[in-house]
């Protein structure tokens, strides 16, 4: 797959590149063109254009089935996408084909029904309402889209997590430039020859490559030309956003990190909690935001928890590597610091030897650690790989006020037989999302994202619909 940028209805590769490296083995997969502030500039002014144009005279219903078309032209190159994330990425190829390809058809169609739902699988409509107001005048709202919307998408899920950005953004009739991670080009340019083909008007959807700090995403956050931002990734780099996009006022929908928790009681299914805890932490090798790090248990089933998890751990095999060797030697080096803190090291703690081409490549092993105080930098701050850290409490209230001792609060998960108890600790959790007795079981209509530094908004359904579209109200004297 050769990555290109797209700009205005035309690919175009010009300018600098860089290297795509291969993260099973650190083989060079291609080159990636790396924007300049001008191929940055023309697709903010071709967006622009399309608003005026073609693309902002569109009605809800052509724009539904301009969205119902891209996800039919997902589908129909599935293999394609299926081999551009396991490239980009080295992730199983069974978790390209089970969740990150369906899931961007989803959003996709998901949000088509949401503006102009067939009725059959509709969950609400959004025709811009009146209400009448009270004495001489009749009030009524609309929503206009916002303008041009950059969408900056990170490397662990790359065609879902822009996808759920996307589909909204244009849904709601504005027009986007995304600048996807510069680890994982790939599907972003096969999405971009998809769009293409389903004859969405040029400059209704842009791709430009490159990096973040100091190169395209930075030069297009700063654009004075862009009306929004849409950000998934490291909460510094939501900060270094927010600072360049002050100067013009540019509202922010941010997505950041976590240090997620886990919260097991006693009274838990432990066979369906140990289970889970094994998936939500380990899926994708620990690469995504809504990874458990940090697990508590209560003191009865702590030992015998710990035990399983860990031999569950060390006995994982198929998973696939850290995004690069940058990434690799940050988690390493967290497995290293939490030796030095005085972690116990129940499961893992190295990198893998394979004995194989494999060697080459950026893996780490599942590790299972305890033993660390909460005031440990390993336990307070993201890692995002393959590791959490295991912790006993003794009553209700300490787990939540262990849970919610983080500077981060994006998702959490707990673990409990009780009906009481669910309802009374979710909501005293402070995060975004509390999934009880499972993990990131997802309902694309329901809010989705975190509080303190793991994010600013939500998005979902009709959440992503008030992010993307500005309300206008309209007062008629009578
Ligand atoms: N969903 C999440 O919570 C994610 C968290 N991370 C965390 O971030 C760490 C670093 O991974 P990165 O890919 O470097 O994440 P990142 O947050 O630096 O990058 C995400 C996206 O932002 C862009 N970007 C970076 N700096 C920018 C800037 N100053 N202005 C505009 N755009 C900018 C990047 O090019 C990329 O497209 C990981 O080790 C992990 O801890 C990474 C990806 C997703
Ligand atoms: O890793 C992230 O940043 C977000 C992950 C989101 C999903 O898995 C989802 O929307 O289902």
């Amino acid at each position: 797959m050769k990555a290109e940028h797209y700009v205005g209805g035309v690919f175009r590769a010009d300018g600098r590149t860089f290297p795509l490296i291969d993260p099973v083995d650190g083989s060079e997969l291609g080159t990636v063109p790396e924007a300049a502030p001008e191929v940055v500039d023309d697709a903010v002014t071709a967006a622009r254009a399309a608003l005026k144009g073609e693309w902002g005279a569109l009605g809800d219903e052509d724009r539904a089935a301009a969205l119902r078309r891209v996800a039919d032209g997902i589908e129909a190159r599935f293999e394609e996408f299926v081999a551009a994330e396991v490239a980009d990425t080295g992730r199983p190829r069974a978790f390209a084909e089970t969740v990150d390809v369906p899931r961007a058809v989803g959003n996709f169609r998901a949000y088509a029904d949401l503006l102009y739902g067939r009725p059959e699988r509709s969950y609400t409509t959004r025709i811009p309402g009146w209400s009448a107001g009270t004495g001489q005048a009749l009030n009524y709202t609309v929503r206009r889209p916002l303008g041009v919307v950059a969408i900056i998408s990170p490397w662990n899920l790359p065609l879902l997590l822009s996808t759920w950005k996307i589909a909204p953004a244009l849904a709601c009739g504005n027009a986007v430039v995304l600048k996807p991670s510069e680890e994982t080009p790939s599907s972003a340019t096969l999405l971009a020859r998809v769009v293409h083909d389903a004859g969405l008007p040029g400059g209704a959807f842009n791709v430009v490559h490159g990096h973040g700090a100091g190169a395209a995403g930075e030069f297009l956050t700063g654009h004075e030309g862009v009306d929004a931002i849409a950000f998934t990734g490291e909460s510094a780099t939501g900060a270094a956003i927010m600072r360049n996009a002050a100067d013009h006022v540019t509202p922010v929908s941010f997505e950041l990190g976590g240090k997620n928790p886990a919260l097991v009681f006693a009274d838990a299914d432990l066979d369906a909690a140990v289970d889970g805890t094994v998936r939500s932490t380990f899926t994708h090798s620990g690469q995504i935001c809504l990874c458990t790090e940090r697990v508590y248990v209560e003191r009865p089933v702590f030992e015998e928890f710990a035990e399983r998890l860990a031999a569950r751990a060390a006995d994982l095999h198929g998973y696939g590597p850290m995004i690069s060797a940058e990434h690799r030697d940050k988690v390493l080096s967290y497995y290293r610091l939490a030796a030095e803190e005085g972690a116990t090291v129940l499961a893992g703690g190295g990198a893998p030897a394979f004995g194989d081409e494999r060697d080459g490549g950026f893996h780490v092993e599942p590790t299972v650690l305890t033993g660390l105080p909460e005031t440990a930098r390993t336990v307070r701050e993201e890692i995002f790989g393959p590791v959490c850290h295991v912790a006993p409490f003794d009553t209700e209230e300490q787990a939540v006020g262990l849970a919610n001792d983080s500077p981060y609060g994006l998702a959490s998960t707990v673990w409990t037989r009780d009906l009481s108890r669910a309802h009374r600790v979710a909501p005293r959790v402070e995060t975004g999302i509390v999934w009880v007795n499972c993990w990131n079981l997802r309902d694309l209509r329901t809010p989705f994202g975190g509080v303190k530094a793991s994010g600013i908004g939500r998005e979902g359904g009709e959440y992503s619909l008030d992010f993307f579209s500005e309300p206008v109200n309209v007062c008629i004297q009578i």
